[in-house]
């Protein structure tokens, strides 16, 4: 059995009791949300209107239809990709190969399901199916981290993740023991954060739309605007895929449960959230309260935006004219650190920026319910989680330089206040 060398890194997200209830949780609180949202009162925090039997979760031809999805976003990822990059250096010094066809994968599948729907296809017909289809998702979720777990035994001790091999099998079933899980080109790992749950998660958005448009007549201000907003958010990720490659879940995280359940069952059914309250819950939005969020959209998108570029393009080329003026600080890595610009505002600008945009998704739905606003509340959560992570990743790699730039940024996301 591989194991890794060297000191083990200490535990996180509360050690194996913590990942077991998270595994408990995170499902429990998905299926929570999808009863709710169709809910007369939609209390957050009120127990579900009843609990569904194994016959409305259970379905056959839904397991069948997810498995479909997945088989189409499996083939559009192994079509010739306009580009192919390369990943960070891995321990054994190599570096891996990964295809840049995600927006790509998005337009066929919006040509596919155009035709589709000019066919006769009932896109709005998949609201009423999101349950056994979240349940499908949630087996496979399941069943793949299982399958996963299973080959990080006869992986070489080189390819394992620097966290999730503790030796408990709860632990490391949830966080993951491999770090870039492939078979021959095909990275699971890279697969999943982009391409099925994302683009999913338009999809629902799209059926949720049309259902709305077949109840009323035309679909809702409201759900105009959550559903361009979103679609902007996932075509985004989509068109700078590349910057993923740089993320702590490809270069750190390995791929277990959280990542496999997180992926492609918990981002599509629970980030749909807005759309399935408006759906359900119809909210009166008028044009000058509509333009205000919009603006809101845009200052948060114009932040993230902004921030994830400048340092993408400042890791690639430090001497690109874009950010060749900006100050940095060198650090023992050779690598240095942005510390003005975006970066020299606050630790993690993108974040801001993301949370702003999380917000604007929220406020179509009105302020009646708190249920639509679970978006943000959990947003917050996993990014003071994510920062106070990767902060501890950076102090490892950069040392004083890091403490330097956090005396010279002392703000982590909200200026002035955290
Ligand atoms: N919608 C969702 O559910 C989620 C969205 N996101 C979004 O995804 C995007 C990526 O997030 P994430 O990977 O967490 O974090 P970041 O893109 O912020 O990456 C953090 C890394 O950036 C580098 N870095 C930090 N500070 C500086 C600096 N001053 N100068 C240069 N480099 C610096 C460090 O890596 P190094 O030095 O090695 O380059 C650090 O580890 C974000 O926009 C986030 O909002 C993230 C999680 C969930
Ligand atoms: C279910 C748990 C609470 C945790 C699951 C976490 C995942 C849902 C997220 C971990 C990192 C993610 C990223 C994105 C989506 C959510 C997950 C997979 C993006 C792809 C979203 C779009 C951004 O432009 C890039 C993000 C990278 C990280």
């Amino acid at each position: 059995m591989a194991s890794l060398q060297g000191s083990r890194p200490p535990l996180e997200f509360g050690g194996p009791l913590g990942a077991a209830a998270l595994m408990l949780l995170l499902p429990a609180t998905m299926f929570h949300l999808l009863l709710v949202a169709r809910s007369g009162p939609a209390r957050l925090l009120g127990l579900p209107p009843y609990l569904p039997g194994p016959e409305v979760l259970w379905s056959p031809q839904m397991l069948l239809l997810w498995l479909t999805w997945l088989g189409l976003q499996a083939a559009f990822y192994l079509l010739p990709a306009r580009k192919v990059a390369e990943g960070q250096e891995l321990k054994d010094k190599s570096r891996l190969r990964y295809p840049i066809n995600g927006f790509q994968a998005l337009v066929l599948t919006a040509l596919l399901v155009g035709l589709a729907v000019c066919a006769g296809l009932p896109l709005g017909a998949l609201p009423e199916m999101l349950l056994p289809l979240a349940f499908a998702a949630t087996l496979t979720a399941f069943i793949f981290s299982l399958l996963l777990y299973l080959k990080a035994l006869v992986a070489p001790a080189s390819a394992l993740a620097p966290g999730g091999n503790s030796g408990n099998p709860i632990y490391d079933f949830f966080l993951g023991r491999e770090l870039n899980p492939r078979i021959w080109s095909f990275d699971f790992k890279y697969f999943c954060e982009l391409r099925p749950g994302l683009i999913g998660w338009v999809l629902i958005n799209l059926g949720l739309l049309m259902q709305e448009a077949e109840l009323r007549g035309t679909p809702s201000l409201a759900m105009w605007l959550v559903n361009g907003f979103q679609l902007l958010y996932v075509a985004d990720a989509l068109w700078h895929e590349e910057a993923v490659l740089t993320t702590m879940d490809i270069t750190h995280d390995g791929f277990g449960f959280m990542l496999a359940f997180g992926d492609l069952a918990w981002v599509p059914f629970t980030y749909s959230l807005q759309a399935q309250f408006l759906l359900h819950h119809p909210q009166p939005l008028g044009l000058p309260m509509a333009s205000v969020i919009c603006l809101m959209n845009a200052v948060g998108y114009y932040i993230f935006r902004g921030a994830n570029s400048q340092k993408n393009t400042f890791r690639k080329n430090p001497s690109d004219p874009r950010v060749a003026g900006l100050e940095t600080i060198p650090t023992a890595t050779g690598r240095q650190l942005l510390v003005s610009g975006w970066w020299g505002m606050v630790r993690h600008p993108n974040y801001l920026g993301d949370l702003i945009m999380a917000l604007a998704w929220s406020l179509p739905c009105g302020v009646s319910h708190l249920l639509p606003y679970f978006y943000v509340l959990y947003f917050t959560a996993l990014l003071v989680h994510r920062e106070a992570r990767d902060e501890q990743q950076c102090l490892r790699k950069y040392g004083l330089a890091w403490r330097e730039y956090c005396r010279r940024v002392p703000y982590r996301i909200l200026p002035y206040v955290y």
